[in-house]
């Protein structure tokens, strides 16, 4: 096991129910608090993500010479530093938050002072040359370690640079565009398979005028950015463990309330409907460009089908995957997935410890460089998991120990936290023992 601390025990369910609004979208309350430090004026957000990540962006965004408050229940105020961050007493901590080092190093490019980013463990071992190719090429003097984190950044005036994205990731895209923002002249971003666009409608949301075609986003530098007061649509792919929890049990009935719906962030909903569950979307609204909605989910009386997820849909599911995968011996066809060697690189290999982690639990399945094969109809019993302090591995086999033949223990269990401390509290809620 990886260097667990704390075990959580999970017992089989009979059932999921009830009713649920979850704290806020953990991509979207990034680029809310990096862009509210960065503005003009005062930030006013409710139902902030609850996650230590989003609260590492806020770490970094006072470091940085932002005033941050935070309120009662989910809100948080940020007076922003009109544009010319402050040069921070010590090095800037990212924690386990891939999304705060990236977008941030785009804000930083153009910034006067020399800055450091570091990170835990995990987060110094994922690929940082996505963003110091790009960041360089606009004239930002940025070193690596190895490829990885602590990174330097020396800023610089930018040029703007049109830019096509090597991988899909949302990530350095924003990274580029928050760069563009400080470059005279009009700065593009390609991407060959669309990533979510969150990046871009906040932008948009703090006064920025960002283009968007099918495949590229451009914007002009020198835009002056503006305060917000915005609610954070409720995170989606927190809402996809136990979407996923939902659809295994025949007749179940989950509703969510002010759940984000941004179109480039609920494919799951889709795949799960193809899958065979009955979902019902209600009350949509748009709040800040962001879509937000009821959503209920009612198990298929018949089980789950089986499907395959490749290219664009591997893209769009990135987060979702390692769940999926988690639950698909108990379709009847199982899941294929494939163009997803991403999944690699995050947190931990969620590849190996996916397949490493159903092989625990009784169940065949094949591992591929790029995704794996999960045959359906398998029963899994209970078993130890290796979460890898990854919060994403933690909560799929959480969700996965609800129909498996006695009882599982997750090792690294307060993973969870870094982007959903309330998952084994609402776990216990809705599970029906
Ligand atoms: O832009 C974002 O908010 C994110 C993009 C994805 O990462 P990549 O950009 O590395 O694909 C995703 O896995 C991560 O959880 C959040
Ligand atoms: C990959 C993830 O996040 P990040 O890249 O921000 O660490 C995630 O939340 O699954």
């Amino acid at each position: 096991m990886h260097g667990t601390t704390t075990e959580r025990l999970i017992t089989p369910a009979r059932g999921i129910g009830g009713s649920l609004r979850l704290p806020g979208d953990k991509s979207i309350s990034h680029r809310y608090a990096l862009l509210g430090a960065f503005a003009h004026g005062t930030t006013k957000l409710t139902n902030y993500s609850t996650g230590a990540d989003c609260a590492n962006s806020l770490g970094c965004a006072a470091a940085l010479g932002a005033t941050v408050t935070r309120g009662e229940g989910r809100a948080v105020e940020i007076t922003g530093t009109g544009g010319a961050f402050a040069q921070p007493s010590g090095h800037l901590d990212c924690g386990n938050s891939g999304s705060t080092i990236r977008m941030l190093s785009g804000l930083l490019a153009a910034q006067t002072g020399i800055f450091t980013l570091i990170g835990d463990a995990s987060l110094s071992r994922r690929p940082m040359e996505r963003i110091r190719k790009p960041l360089s090429q606009m004239g930002a003097g940025i070193t690596l370690t190895e490829g990885h984190a602590p990174l330097t950044i020396q800023g610089a005036p930018l040029t703007a640079i049109d830019y096509t994205t090597p991988v899909p990731s949302a990530q350095v895209k924003t990274a580029v565009l928050f760069a563009g923002l400080q470059a005279p002249g009009t700065t593009t971003v390609r991407e060959a398979l669309r990533t979510r666009d969150h990046g871009e409608l906040a932008l948009r949301a703090f006064g920025a005028t960002v283009d968007r075609t099918a495949d590229s986003v451009s914007i002009a530098g020198g835009q002056q950015l503006q305060a917000i007061e915005a609610a954070v649509p409720g995170d989606i792919s927190s809402a996809a463990f136990f979407l996923c929890a939902a659809a295994l049990f025949p007749g179940s009935n989950l509703i969510f309330d002010g759940l984000g719906l941004n179109p480039t962030r609920a494919t799951l909903l889709d795949v799960l409907t193809a899958l065979g569950a009955h979902i019902g979307v209600l009350d949509l609204e748009d709040k800040a460009s962001e879509l937000i909605g009821t959503v209920q989910v009612n198990g298929p009386l018949n089980g789950m089908t089986g499907t395959t997820i490749s290219g664009a849909l591997a893209a769009q599911l990135i987060d979702e995957l390692p769940v999926l995968a988690a639950i698909a011996p108990y379709t009847q066809h199982g899941i294929r997935i494939r163009d997803a060697k991403e999944l690699r690189i995050k947190e931990s290999d969620r590849i190996a410890l996916v397949a490493q982690n159903l092989r625990a639990m009784g169940a065949e399945v094949e591992e591929f460089e790029d995704g794996l094969d999960v045959p359906g109809g398998q029963k899994l019993h209970g078993a130890e998991i290796d979460s890898g302090d990854d919060h994403r591995i933690a909560m799929a086999f959480s969700i996965a120990a609800l129909r498996a033949e006695g009882e599982t223990v997750i090792h690294g269990a307060e993973s969870a936290s870094v982007s959903f401390p309330e998952f084994y509290d609402l776990l216990d809620k809705i599970a029906e023992r």
